[in-house]
This record gives structure tokens, C-alpha cells and sequence, in this order.
């Protein structure tokens, strides 16, 4: 479904490889974990995958189409089909729950439709469902500013199912939230996975969460992939010594 060759990024001014010689292939039904500390790559290869970073070197092929054969309305579409949930969520604080997921109809839609904001009974009736979907029904129309953190990502959520993508990908999505807003949103995104069979590709520095949800942990360091494999297979101590500090009582802490 998403296959990754030989893919290297350096970004201007830095003359270490963001991303290195990497070579991933990606199914329908996997729920990807990606780990790695600060710098390690991981948002730089996520943006790769929806062709907002264009690689250095390699290529990236999504349901048999390279992203470097298509025309800017044509990757319009594949991101269309690839929601994205992010870590400070990119919603509008003054506006409402639903006026916010239904900015996830912008990508169909014309600019000038978007611009009045008029909607379609059908697509306020699918609105109001994705919004059911992740729970927030009474929040409806309630602004996002006075959402706590974990209500944020939901709406993040809902208006990324909105665009019935057959991808999820997700920026850290849980990165400011408290351990068990986190565990509830993985939860979510779980169920949704499955009920929508969606590719879920995310983004975690939580070594803990990523082996209790994926159904494939893959780890960078420095750009490269160290482990690629069944959660179950994961060597949490070798990868916390090769990551983290030991404080002086022996415990391991996990990275920031
Ligand atoms: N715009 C840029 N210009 C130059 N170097 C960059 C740029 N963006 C990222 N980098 C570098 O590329 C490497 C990978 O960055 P990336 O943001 O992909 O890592 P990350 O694992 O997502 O980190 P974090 O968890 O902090 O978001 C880092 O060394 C970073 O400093």
C-alpha cells in the first residue's frame, strides 16, 4: 500500500541525513508505531509519507502511484487520503467542534464554498458522526478553547476521519498529554483502525504505548531504522541503553 525506497532527506544548512537509506514497506492493516528520541527522524519521514517533505534522495510510491510523478492537485488527493492528526492539533481555537472537523472537507471542496463556510445537509450529517465516533457529541458546538487536551486530539480525530482517508498518520499526537489522556486516545485510535481498516502510522516517544498498541514497532536513531518488528520482539532495555540515562539508582529514564 506505502513503499519507501532508498530514502535519504538533508535539509539545507545541515549536513547530517535527516533520514538515511531507508526502506520500509507498509499494509493495510498494520497499526505502526514509530519510536525514536528528538532529532531521530521521525516527522521528517511522516512528512515524507504524505509528500510534504520532498526526499533528497529515493522514492515513495502510495497505492502504486510515485508522489514524484504527481502534479500538485494529484498529491492533493493522496493527502486526501492520508488524515493527519498532529501534536498541538492545528485546530482553531475560536471556532467550534464541528465548524473545525468540517475544515476536513476543505480538500473536495471549492475555495469559495470554504471561504462562506456552506455546507450540504449530508455533510454536516457526517460531521456530526465522525464527532459521535470519537465521543464528543455534547461538545458539538463548543468552542475548541474550552476543550481540555485529550477533547483537542479527538476533534484532530474526527475531522481527519471526516476526509475517509485509508491512512492515518500521526505527528506525536499524544506527546502533550497527561499518561492517561494518552492511553484514551491510543484506545480510539485503535478502534477506529479497526473499524475502518486504516493503515495507522504514529509517531510516539513512549516506548510503553507503542508495545501496547502496534501491531508493528519500527525505531530510528540518527535517521535510521535500528529495530523493525513485532512489539513482543521489542528490546526495551537495549533500546533505553542505547537512548537514555541510567540515574544512579539503576532506573531507566525514558526520553523527553
Ligand atoms: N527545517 C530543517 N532544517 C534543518 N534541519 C532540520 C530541519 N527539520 C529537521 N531537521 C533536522 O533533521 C533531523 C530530524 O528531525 P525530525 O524533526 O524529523 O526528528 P524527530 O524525530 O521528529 O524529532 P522530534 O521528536 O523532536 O520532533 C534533526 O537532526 C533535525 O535537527
Amino acid at each position: 500500500m506505502l513503499e519507501i525506497k532508498d530514502l535519504t532527506v538533508q535539509y539545507k544548512g545541515n549536513e547530517d541525513n535527516a533520514l538515511a537509506d531507508i526502506n520500509l514497506s507498509f499494509q493495510k492493516g498494520e497499526f505502526v508505531c514509530i519510536l525514536g528520541k528528538s532529532g531521530a527522524g521521525k516527522s521528517t519521514l511522516i512528512r515524507c509519507l504524505n509528500g510534504l517533505q520532498k526526499p533528497t534522495e529515493g522514492e515513495i510510491q502510495w497505492e502504486g502511484k510515485l508522489l514524484s510523478d504527481l502534479k500538485e492537485e494529484q498529491l492533493r488527493k493522496v493527502r486526501r487520503e492520508m488524515g493527519m492528526i498532529f501534536q498541538h492539533f492545528n485546530l482553531v481555537p475560536r471556532l467550534s467542534v464541528i465548524q473545525n472537523v468540517l475544515t476536513g472537507l476543505f480538500g473536495y471542496r471549492s475555495t469559495f464554498k470554504n471561504l462562506v463556510g456552506w455546507y450540504t445537509k449530508d455533510e454536516l450529517n457526517r460531521a456530526k458522526e465522525v464527532i459521535d465516533n470519537v465521543g464528543l457529541t455534547d461538545f458539538t458546538h463548543r468552542r475548541i478553547e474550552r476543550l481540555s487536551g485529550g477533547q483537542k486530539q479527538r476533534v484532530g480525530i474526527a475531522r481527519a476521519l471526516l476526509q475517509q482517508p485509508k491512512a492515518l498518520l500521526g505527528d506525536e499526537p499524544v506527546s502533550s498529554l497527561d499518561p492517561g489522556t494518552s492511553n484514551h486516545i491510543f484506545t480510539l485510535l485503535k478502534e477506529i483502525h479497526r473499524e475502518h481498516d486504516l493503515l495507522t502510522i504514529i509517531n510516539v516517544h513512549d516506548v510503553e504505548l507503542a508495545i501496547r498498541y502496534a501491531t508493528r514497532v519500527i525505531a530510528l536513531k540518527d535517521g535510521v531504522i535500528t529495530f523493525d518488528g513485532k512489539p513482543e520482539d521489542f528490546d526495551n532495555d537495549a533500546y533505553y541503553d542505547t537512548y537514555e540515562s541510567v540515574r544512579s539508582n539503576g532506573e531507566k529514564v525514558p526520553f523527553t
